[in-house]
């Protein structure tokens, strides 16, 4: 992704497109905003009744009085402040939490070639890192720049009520304070961005190291990534000290210019008080006010960095939110018959990755499955497998070519219709954090705990389950950690039971599972087959031979199709793999005793 920074009229659309659902709140804390900034600047005539009537005229009760109406004022100001505090902060909080959840929502739909260009860790940190950024701007920041806004502009017409003479030299600054603001805020920003972007290295980089932490240890990698990571964090903070002495030096630039004029001001201000040509209240007030502007002005001087902070982080989430969706529903899905039974049909489909348009992944296949029918995909490693599966349930398109099920072209049905259909176990069982049971239900949350524990049995994986010191509510840790390669295979054939999709998308495990496992799973597959159509990537003969047919893929091209007898006959890569590839003990299951079998004895 590019490092630009957003465009500020894209950041603005990214927040009015926000804020607007909360316009009564908005309107509220605006209004909170003025109030409170109207009472702090009429402080200001307080100050000057008090001093011309109440001190000069020496009277108490007229001292009494104006106590009276500052107490009322402060108390008035107390609850503004709450108010506006109050409602602007939710504000933040709210608008983030949604950005959040869309841009979550946006993600998780995003085709999966998506996250094969960009780093699914680095678009982590955008959900969590931005945003954060973009929560505590929008929480108090920018309360903190409105308020002071208000305070500025409210500020400068009282001061010209108040002494326009003394107010020509305020307004003499202020082109000086706003040509630093320009020039540091726009370098700020482009820093913050960077600097986002080198947080998200970091973040990455963690993320990465911990999920292979293993692999780290075995290795004794420790100090290269030690060195790896210090050199990353190092970038960050780089970038980091770039940003705040820009800062730095905008907030030392607008002090300096702005409490100079003040100073110039009150120079000439008390020559006129001595010479009486204003009263000491006057003074009093517009010292006040011109305090007020003065400070309102270098506030909001080290809010704007804040501000361009927040244009920085905002414009990576923007372009989340904007990366089109390549896959999705058409507008006007077709709708599958009520009983979907699995007939697919491929027809010359051509499929290459995004960048390896040379190498095709699929060349040119064509592929009749019959309902009921199974199907074993053979092949050399690469050969294209689960490439197919990956066009079926349409993470990819072909470039050429077209894949039906039931007669209707994968394009036109609706995505969630079309994978409803397709129950996947897929090499990887993809488990979650969560409970076994949580990751049984996976994709048919309302499934009972009967049903649930039914899946379990038919998968060969109730009786590991009921062993476990919690059963069904033993929690995994992330990615399933905590089971067997075999047990976690025998979960994810129990999810895809439980679903009950009308077609099978079966990836065995070639990891060498023992021969006890690899038993228990051949035994619950033909469950799971039974009645559905079926596809299986089949690295074991026994799977290989139970198939209906068998179609043999090399190098993205079908290069023959029939059932083993006949391939081994005619197709000599199919020969050669049957040879290599096959494990022997698979010829022999049922001289393998069984966990299920040995509880049964
Ligand atoms: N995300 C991807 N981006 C680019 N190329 C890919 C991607 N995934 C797979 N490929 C390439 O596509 C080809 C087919 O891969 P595929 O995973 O379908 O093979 P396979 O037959 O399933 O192999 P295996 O039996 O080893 O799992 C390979 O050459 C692979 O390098």
């Amino acid at each position: 992704m590019s490092s630009s920074p957003a465009h500020p009229e894209k950041v603005r659309q990214l927040v009015y497109r926000f804020i607007r659902p909360y316009g009564w709140q908005a309107l509220g804390a605006l209004l909170a905003l003025i109030f409170t900034a109207g009472i702090t600047l009429s402080l200001g005539q307080g100050l000057r009744i008090l001093v011309d009537q109440g001190f000069a005229t020496g009277s108490p009760a007229m001292l009494n009085q104006s106590l009276a109406l500052f107490g009322i004022l402060v108390l008035g100001l107390a609850a503004g402040t709450f108010s506006r505090f109050y409602l602007v902060s939710w504000i933040g909080e709210r608008v983030v939490t949604d950005i959040r959840q869309q841009v979550f929502n946006h993600l998780i739909n995003l085709h999966p070639a998506f996250f094969a260009d960009n780093r699914g860790l680095e678009i982590q940190s955008r959900l969590t890192a931005d945003t954060t950024v973009l929560q505590s701007v929008l929480g108090s920041t920018l309360s903190i720049a409105l308020r002071n806004l208000l305070m500025l502009i409210g500020g400068i017409i009282l001061l010209f009520v108040t002494n326009a003479k003394l107010t020509a030299i305020v307004m003499l600054a202020i082109p000086l304070v706003l040509v630093p603001i320009l020039f540091f805020g726009r370098r700020v920003r482009r820093l913050s961005r960077l600097s986002q972007d080198r947080v998200a290295d970091v973040g990455s980089y963690v993320g990465e190291i911990l999920g292979e932490i293993k692999t780290v240890q075995a290795y004794n990698h420790q100090p290269v990534d030690q060195q790896a990571f210090g050199k990353v964090s190092e970038q960050a903070f780089a970038v980091a000290r770039q940003r705040i002495a820009q800062r730095a030096w905008l907030t030392a630039i607008v002090i300096l210019l702005v409490l100079g004029a003040i100073g110039i001001m009150l120079w000439v201000g008390g020559m006129d008080v001595i010479a009486g040509r204003i009263s000491a209240g006057e003074l009093a007030a517009f010292v006040f006010y011109s305090l007020i502007v003065g400070v309102s002005a270098g506030a909001l001087s080290e809010v704007i960095g804040e501000l361009q902070r927040a244009a920085g982080a905002s414009s990576r989430i923007i372009e989340l939110l904007q990366s089109p969706q390549a896959i999705s529903s058409p507008a006007q899905p077709t709708r599958l018959p009520p009983r979907v039974d699995g007939r697919i049909a491929l027809q010359d489909i051509t499929f290459a990755y995004a960048g390896r348009e040379q190498q095709p992944a699929i060349v040119d296949v064509s592929l009749q499955i019959e309902p009921g029918e199974t199907l074993a995909l053979v092949g050399p490693s690469g050969a294209g497998k689960s490439t197919l599966f990956d066009l079926l349930l349409r993470f990819y398109d072909p470039q050429h070519g077209s894949i039906t099920l039931e007669g209707i072209d994968l394009r036109q049905l609706d995505l969630a219709a079309l994978r409803r259909s397709f129950a996947l176990v897929a090499q990887q069982p993809g488990l979650f954090h969560g409970s076994i049971a949580d990751n049984i239900r996976y994709g048919k949350p309302e499934a009972s705990d009967a049903e649930v524990t039914a899946a379990a049995q038919a998968a060969y994986a109730d009786e590991f389950i009921q062993r476990l010191p919690q059963g069904y509510a033993t929690p995994l840790g992330d990615g399933g950690q905590g089971l067997s390669g075999g047990q976690k295979q025998r979960l994810a054939i129990a999810r895809a039971l439980l679903t009950d999709a009308p077609v099978l998308l079966l990836d065995e495990a070639t990891s060498a599972l023992d021969a006890q496992s690899e038993n228990l799973i051949q035994q619950a597959l033909p469950k799971l087959m039974q009645g559905r159509t079926t596809l299986v990537i089949a690295h074991r003969l026994a799977t290989v031979r139970d198939a209906d047919r068998i179609a043999v893929i090399d190098q993205g091209r079908l290069i023959g199709i029939g059932t083993h007898q006949s391939l081994l006959q005619d197709n000599a890569l199919y020969a050669r793999l049957a040879a290599l590839q096959f494990n022997d003990r698979d010829q022999h299951p049922d001289t393998v005793e069984t966990e299920h079998d040995r509880h049964n004895r």
